[in-house]
């Protein structure tokens, strides 16, 4: 809830006759690392505030709070604006967008600080002038590091606030631009009566300042202004002043060998908070989520290249998996002895006349069966003995090797004219010997497969040339296999092709969204996104808008790719694949929010992003079926958000299932479930680590 209170209101009690009054203020990150520790900071109105400190002292963490994006953990802070919109905050990053012009800064800040288009522009015609600022349509990544700053302070001041927070602004740039800088510092607070809290390093230019507050290790040491600072504290400059303060401080913190935690005064303080939600937005605005989608819109026109490769990335990964998988593997080695060829007995023999029948072509039948195997299209190699044949499989130059005894042909028509009363010696010799290298399963499946449908075509070829009253059934002893769902001839590809489009609809977004967060995060983009008035909710909406249109294009492409370039079977209805795999997207992409806040580098963020993909995409049953996974890993499976997607739409997409059927509507119930789970969670990280 917003604390309404008025100016007026609040000058009437004593503690606001400051612009600015933070009371015994405590901030820790993780257990005990505190950066702020017990600190006390009175800033008047329409005064210049110098915190002086060195680095790591606190200054940026209290700045933080200030501004509402952190939240203490103990004490105080009593400001006399209530509306953020009344504050301009200046990050210690640039925080700017390379790509943009600095009229496209000014108006995407402006409209987030609920600025009308005309007044953006006439305060950035004054701001322009008054910062000494090149063209309006320069591109930022054409300004020098200090026309950078000086955009940043523009973007700060752009919509005229009444309390200015400038985090070290003058870091890293040279002498007469920070003096130009404190030049307007200080005719702001004169002529503007505007408060000004800045942060500084720098001992000389802090002198500038009305207040200077010394602060080390979360305190403030002492604040007055300077001269009084050294009046009192007997100094012939502020180092000195600083330097006595900092001697004074580890004196009385000196009772052991090394100061710990304790001797800090942390350990056994009782924090009390008080609430401070005077610049939380808790309202909506729809105008902030177009100022943030049409922002995201102009980054993508700025990078071109970066958008065709996140509209290629599926057309190529769909090209490449209809291209690469599922097509039976051919060329294939398999060697061959056939003995029936050596022996002169058969060599000349003419045809292969059994009494009753009309087997009297003058082929052999192993030749035959040979030329089936051919129409495979597996490379027979004729070996003329075993041992040299079963060598050469062990160098893994064939697959396999087929043996064939002299009497072959024979022994089948023996088999097949006498079936039972066959002799044994037809009966072994009538079987070609096999060996296989069965190291790659796929492999020795397909020749298992291959060799038993030769031997199929064989003996119904033969059945049609004799008339053998003994023909045996059929191996299969199936007559005819009908498709219910899917097709009679199904491949690998039909059952990896609707993995694939559920596990790109997942991750792309969930790429792209890390990205972007991330790339905002670290930059300190969303920082001053939120401290100008944007709201978690908008980013999240702007952001989901933006990533919708572009996952609408790939899931467009993706379909054109897989059902109309290649011959990918699909039975149901497109529109129901469509708006699944919309789902998908969207949960994908707060997952990517839930890792972006999680992580506070790329390096991390990859690596998270990376580790799950391998567990999720094992478990999703993308490359074997579910039903052959260990029953725990199959039930655990069964609640990832990517497991029952890939089965739901491998069921829409060959069985024809639409939302009515209970595994679709509870697909999409848990695809909402966990979109909803990582909102949740990602809010939760923002609140507890902020955004940096
Ligand atoms: N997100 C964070 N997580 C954990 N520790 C943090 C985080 N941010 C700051 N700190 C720690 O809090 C302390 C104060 O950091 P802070 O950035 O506020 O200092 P600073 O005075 O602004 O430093 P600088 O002048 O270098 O910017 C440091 O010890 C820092 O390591």
């Amino acid at each position: 809830m917003i604390e309404e209170m008025s100016l007026t209101d609040l000058s009437a009690r004593p503690e606001y006759n400051f612009a600015v009054k933070v009371t015994d203020a405590y901030k820790k990150y993780g257990g005990q690392n505190f950066a702020l520790r017990g600190l006390n900071m009175s800033v008047k109105q329409g005064t210049i505030y110098g915190l002086l400190g060195p680095s790591g002292c606190g200054k940026t963490t209290l700045l933080g709070c200030l501004i509402g994006q952190r939240e203490l953990d103990g004490g105080k802070i009593a400001m006399q604006i209530n509306r953020t919109s009344q504050i301009g905050y200046m990050p210690q990053e640039l925080a700017l967008f390379e790509e943009f012009s600095i009229k496209e800064h000014l108006m995407f800040y402006g409209y987030i600080s609920e600025m009308k288009k005309l007044d953006i522009l006439r305060s950035s015609q004054k701001l322009m002038k008054f910062l000494d600022l090149p063209n309006i349509d320069s591109l930022v990544s054409s300004l020098s590091g200090g026309q950078k700053r000086r955009v940043s302070l523009c973007i700060a001041l752009l919509h005229d606030p009444i309390l200015l927070i400038l985090d070290e602004p003058t870091v890293g740039v040279d002498v007469i631009l920070s003096e130009s800088i404190w030049d307007k510092l200080v005719e702001m607070s004169e002529n503007e009566k505007k408060t000004v809290i800045v942060t500084t390093h720098y001992i000389q230019e802090a002198r500038r300042s009305h207040t200077i507050g010394l602060m080390r290790e979360g305190k403030i040491l002492a604040e007055d202004d300077p001269c009084s600072l050294m009046r009192f504290h007997g100094g012939q400059s502020l180092e000195d002043v600083f330097l006595k303060l900092c001697r004074q401080t580890l004196t009385l913190n000196d009772y052991g060998d090394e100061e710990n935690e304790d001797s800090k005064g942390t350990q056994s303080i009782q924090l009390v908070k008080t609430p401070y939600t005077l610049f939380k937005r808790t309202n909506f605005e729809m105008n902030r989520v177009l100022a943030y989608s049409m922002k995201s819109f102009v980054w993508m026109r700025r990078n071109i290249p970066l958008v065709l490769f996140t509209l290629l990335l599926p057309i190529v990964q769909c090209t490449l998996i209809s291209v690469t998988v599922g097509d039976d593997p051919f060329n294939i080695g398999l060697a061959f002895v056939n003995d029936e060829n050596k022996t002169d007995e058969f060599q000349n023999s003419t045809s292969f006349v059994y009494e009753g029948t009309r087997c009297d072509d003058n082929s052999t039948f192993s030749a035959e069966y040979l030329n089936f195997l051919r129409k495979e299209r597996l490379i027979l190699k004729p070996f003329s003995d075993l041992d040299t044949a079963q060598e050469a499989a062990k160098r893994n130059k064939v697959w396999g090797v087929l043996y064939f005894y002299p009497d072959y042909t024979h022994s089948v028509i023996e088999r097949l004219n006498l079936a039972n009363k066959a002799s044994d010696l037809a009966v072994n010799h009538s079987e070609v010997v096999v060996w296989l290298d069965q190291s790659n399963e796929v492999i020795a499946q397909l020749l298992k497969r291959q060799i038993l449908e030769a031997a199929v075509a064989l003996l119904e070829s033969v059945s049609q040339r004799c008339n053998f009253t003994n023909m045996p059934p059929s191996p299969h002893s199936v007559e005819k296999i009908e498709a219910i769902f899917g097709n009679n001839n199904p491949n690998f590809r039909q059952f990896m092709t609707p993995a694939n489009a559920v596990l790109f609809a997942f991750y792309l977004p969930m790429m792209f969204t890390l990205g972007a967060m991330l790339m905002e995060k670290t930059s300190g983009l969303l920082e001053r996104g939120l401290a100008a008035g944007l709201t978690l909710l908008e980013v999240a909406i702007g952001h989901v808008v933006l990533q919708f249109v572009i996952l609408v294009a790939q899931t467009a492409l993706m379909m054109v790719v897989l059902y109309c370039a290649f011959d990918n079977p699909i039975q149901g209805s497109i529109t129901w694949c469509v708006i699944f795999l919309l789902f998908v997207g969207v949960c994908g992409m707060f997952y990517g929010f839930f890792i972006a806040a999680l992580c506070d580098s790329f390096t991390t963020a990859s690596c998270l992003a990376i580790g799950s993909y391998f567990p999720l995409f094992m478990l999703s049953g993308a490359i074997w079926p579910l039903e052959g996974m260990h029953y725990v890993m199959r039930y655990i499976s069964m609640f990832l958000p990517v497991t029952s997607s890939v089965e739901t739409y491998r069921s829409i997409s060959a069985r024809s299932w639409t939302i009515t059927h209970p595994k679709v509507y509870g697909s999409l119930i848990s695809l909402s479930i966990w979109t909803t789970v990582f909102a949740v969670m990602t809010a939760v990280m923002v609140k507890f680590r902020g955004v940096k």
